[in-house]
């Protein structure tokens, strides 16, 4: 039997009240990847987290890890976490903590304990009480928790949010390192640089849902396409299909009386919609990579209003 994929969430729907916060998500991780979830704030990336590690319940789809349900893959110790927020008992050393979590995973050995902590680099702080460390050494400090039972899967939610740039550097060394010896990491982010540095895939959320997946280099691309706008009331579906078929288009939107097209080649799609839709007031943005990213993950709405 071939091996199941290490993460496989299909047609995921979660909402809270009025609000939904993952919407048809499809996601598939095979074993040894790094993948980051990158989106800005309210993307829906703790949700979908929080779902493959089975501390929610999703309204619609499945949750698969390692081809089983995500309670029996915690249950096995396959899969383990570091969340935004995480109990650290501030009087203990580092090293006191490592042992004492080691020790019920049953790893008490002077090695194993040793081991761990020279791969989250801790071992220069391992008498440091652990309320005098910083963000950054507690977060690798949690990472090492969360590596004591030798998990397949690691889940890290917004890892080094708060961190300066050498502590974000050190942590995601540490990260590598580990990830080297075929463990599959799934983390998210809101940096575009961090994704682009640290994972060999990235899978960009907007409003619940993927808007592209892919390899870093290849979310540069889409990110660094151009993006022509025109106003076009009553376009069909059946038109705004044909845009979508035009040599190198990547995305089309419609919303209300106006169409948003993000292409790599700006002066085919410019040519179609003048000379074959009633569409006008066209308009072509050549954007820098931090606005197209923006662009592509932040609401439309958003772009318009600014506009
Ligand atoms: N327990 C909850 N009750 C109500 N709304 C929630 C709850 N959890 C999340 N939401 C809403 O769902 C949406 C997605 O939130 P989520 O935290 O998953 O996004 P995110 O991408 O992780 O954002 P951030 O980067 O800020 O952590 C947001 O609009 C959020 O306000």
């Amino acid at each position: 039997m071939s091996t199941p994929p290490a993460i496989e969430l299909t047609g995921l729907a979660k909402r809270f009240g009025a609000v939904v916060a993952v919407d048809g998500l499809h996601l598939r991780a095979e074993p040894g990847e790094v993948v980051a979830l990158l989106g800005p704030n309210g993307a829906g990336k703790t949700t979908t987290l929080d779902l493959l590690l089975g501390l929610a319940r999703p309204d619609r789809g499945t949750v698969r890890v390692f081809g089983r349900p995500p309670a029996d893959a915690v249950a096995a110790g396959d899969v383990a976490a570091v969340l935004q927020t995480g109990g650290l008992l501030k009087d203990l050393t580092v090293e006191e903590t490592v042992r004492y979590v080691g020790s019920l995973y049953g790893r008490h050995s002077r090695s194993a304990i040793a081991e761990v902590m020279e791969r989250a680099d801790l071992t220069g702080i391992a008498r440091r009480r652990v309320g005098r460390c910083s963000g950054g050494q507690q977060q690798r400090l949690r990472f090492a928790l969360a590596v004591l039972p030798d998990p397949q899967l690691l889940v890290l939610d917004e890892p080094t949010a708060g961190m300066d740039v050498s502590g974000r550097r050190d942590f995601w060394s540490a990260i590598r390192r580990d990830g080297a010896g075929g463990r599959t990491v799934l983390f998210s982010t809101h940096q575009l640089e961090e994704a682009d540095a640290y994972a060999d895939r990235v899978v960009l959320m907007r409003r619940g849902r993927v808007v592209a997946d892919g390899e870093a280099s290849e979310i540069r691309r889409l990110a660094l396409g151009r993006l022509v706008r025109v106003t076009w009331p009553n376009a069909t579906a059946d038109l705004l299909a044909e845009l979508q078929r035009l040599p190198g288009v990547r995305s089309v939107e419609a919303r209300g009386v106006t169409v948003w097209i993000r292409t790599e080649d700006s002066d085919a799609a410019a040519r179609h919609l003048l000379h074959h839709t009633p569409a006008r007031d066209l308009e072509v943005t050549s954007t820098s990579m931090e606005e197209a990213f923006l662009a592509l993950t932040s609401d439309l709405d958003e772009q318009e209003a600014g506009r």
